[in-house]
């Protein structure tokens, strides 16, 4: 079976794959300093709860935290007896190509993202993924990356705002019911709920201009079902969009 790692900047969410569908998904705060040891007893503990016995014998990475990979490399070696095929290092082969200025050392979610897009729904894709960072990747007809959008996630704007003005609490995201706040909660709610929908609204519609062709767009991330609500850019909903990018470069790399 396959063991799925997405190390993002906040957190870290494993699945297993048995060649047809996940069996679990396990999710923890991405943290450099854990130890391959404390992986393991992590997923040990959580599989036992779950009474799922799975005999993983190969790993597949994608980490926008290139620190991460040293314990995620010694607990594949150590415990699953295997050698983890890491998305952007030189020996993991992808299905698409890469078109980015030369140097540039594109985010492996974001390919992983194009990957699975491609593979789902074809090329001409614009994948809006909700995490630390919002992204947007940007994917041809013949399913390369080709570059996207960097916006600070939300929840890093409300933080932001919390910490740079005294008298502004921390705060979750909901949708407000109206734009017009009438207590500091609901102006800071309405700021960050509506102020996004404009930023995704814009980016969309700027990028297909940019593009001159119809795209699809697809939503991904825990916080896409709350834009969805404001906004009818989204033409797909994809909850796992990250984890099929990685069985897809899985298989491709197995092909020889
Ligand atoms: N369903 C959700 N509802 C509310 N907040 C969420 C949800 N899913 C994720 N978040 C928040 O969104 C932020 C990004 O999380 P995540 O998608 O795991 O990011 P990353 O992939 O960059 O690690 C975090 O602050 C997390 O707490
Ligand atoms: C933009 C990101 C920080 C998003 O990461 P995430 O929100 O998933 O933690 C990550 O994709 C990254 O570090 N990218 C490198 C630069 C680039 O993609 O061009
Ligand atoms: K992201």
């Amino acid at each position: 079976m396959l063991l799925a790692i997405d190390c993002g900047n906040t957190n870290t969410v494993f699945s297993i794959w048995d060649g047809t569908r996940f069996l679990c998904t396990l999710r923890t705060s991405t943290e450099h300093q854990r130890t391959a040891d404390q992986y393991f007893v992590w997923f040990k503990t959580l599989l036992a709860h779950h009474g799922i016995d799975a005999k993983i014998n190969a790993v597949v990475i994608s980490s926008t935290v290139p620190r991460v990979v040293f314990n995620l490399r010694v607990l594949s070696d150590r415990y699953f007896n295997c050698r983890p095929l890491v998305v952007g290092k030189p020996d993991c082969r992808l299905p698409v190509d890469v078109r980015v200025d030369a140097g540039t050392q594109v985010g492996p979610d974001r390919l992983v993202n194009t990957v699975a897009g491609y593979d789902l729904y074809g090329g001409d894709l614009i994948i809006v993924d909700f995490g630390t960072a919002t992204t947007f990747d940007v994917v041809d007809h013949d399913g390369a990356y080709i570059g996207g959008v960097i916006a600070p996630g939300v929840n890093l704007s409300l933080q932001a705002l919390h910490e740079a003005a005294a008298a502004l609490p921390h705060i979750d995201v909901t949708k407000p019911d109206r734009v017009i706040g009438t207590n500091t909660v609901d102006c800071m709610q309405s700021g960050v709920f509506w102020g996004y929908v404009g930023l995704i609204d814009g980016i969309c519609e700027r990028i297909k201009a940019e593009r001159g062709r119809a795209m699809k767009v697809i939503a991904t991330g825990g916080l896409a079902p709350l834009f969805q609500q404001g906004t009818d850019m989204f033409d797909m909903f994809e909850d796992d969009l990250t984890m099929h990018g990685l069985t897809v470069i899985h298989e491709h790399n197995k092909e020889g």
